[in-house]
């Protein structure tokens, strides 16, 4: 963190909406995605406004790695934007994820996508997120969450159907619950 700008760090006198994508691929994803939006609900500074479904998306990015359960959550809140994104490492930190290879397996990834109409280029902080508008596995359950939803003028669905990796997002659907102990330790997709 360097010379963060004033409009990253100062907490806004009422709610402002604010975009949240989650994703992890290791471990127990749908239990861990099921914490970090309580997490995020339970937060004093913060209210869970809609939740997307979950979607089961393909990788993207090269590694190969299983897929991803991916998530969105659209909230208000009164942190700031580098607060926010705080959170956010926060909640990973707890899910034990680890930084290793770029764009590779995690516990848990929490990106801020856009935070009301604040525009950041700085490096720790970009706002929007500099990839969301081409990534199906953020855009798609964003049109599940909001169909209405807009990214930098354009409708979000329809940036959703013109990504690279939108024919790999579906719907989750959730099998039988697991046998107690029969955990093989991997990933739960
Ligand atoms: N809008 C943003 N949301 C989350 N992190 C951001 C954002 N803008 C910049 N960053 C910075 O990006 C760094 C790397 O983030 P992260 O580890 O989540 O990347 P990644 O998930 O591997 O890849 P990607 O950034 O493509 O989603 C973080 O340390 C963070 O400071
Ligand atoms: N399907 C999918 N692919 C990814 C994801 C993700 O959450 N889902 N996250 C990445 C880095 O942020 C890189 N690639």
């Amino acid at each position: 963190m360097s010379d963060l700008p004033p409009h990253l760090l100062t907490a806004p006198a009422h709610p402002v909406p604010a975009v949240i994508a989650l994703g992890s691929n290791l471990g127990d994803s749908q239990q861990i995605l099921a914490d970090a939006v309580a997490a995020f609900d339970s937060h004093e500074h913060i209210r869970v406004t809609a939740v997307s479904p979950l979607a089961q998306t393909a990788p993207v990015g090269g590694v190969e790695q299983p897929d991803f359960l991916n998530q969105v959550l659209l909230i208000d809140t009164t942190l700031a934007p580098w607060a926010l994104l705080q959170f956010g490492h926060a909640l990973e930190q707890a899910a034990a994820r680890v930084r290793d290879i770029r764009w590779g397996p995690r516990t848990l990834d929490v990106d801020v996508i856009a935070y009301d109409d604040v525009v950041s280029d700085h490096p720790d902080l970009i706002l929007p997120h500099p990839r969301a508008h081409e990534r199906a596995f953020v855009l798609t359950p964003w049109s599940w969450a909001d169909p209405n939803a807009v990214l930098a003028g354009t409708p979000v669905a329809a940036l959703a159907a013109a990504a690279d990796d939108a024919a790999t997002v579906i719907q989750f659907e959730p099998g039988p619950p697991r046998a107690p102990g029969r955990d093989s330790g991997g990933h739960n997709v």
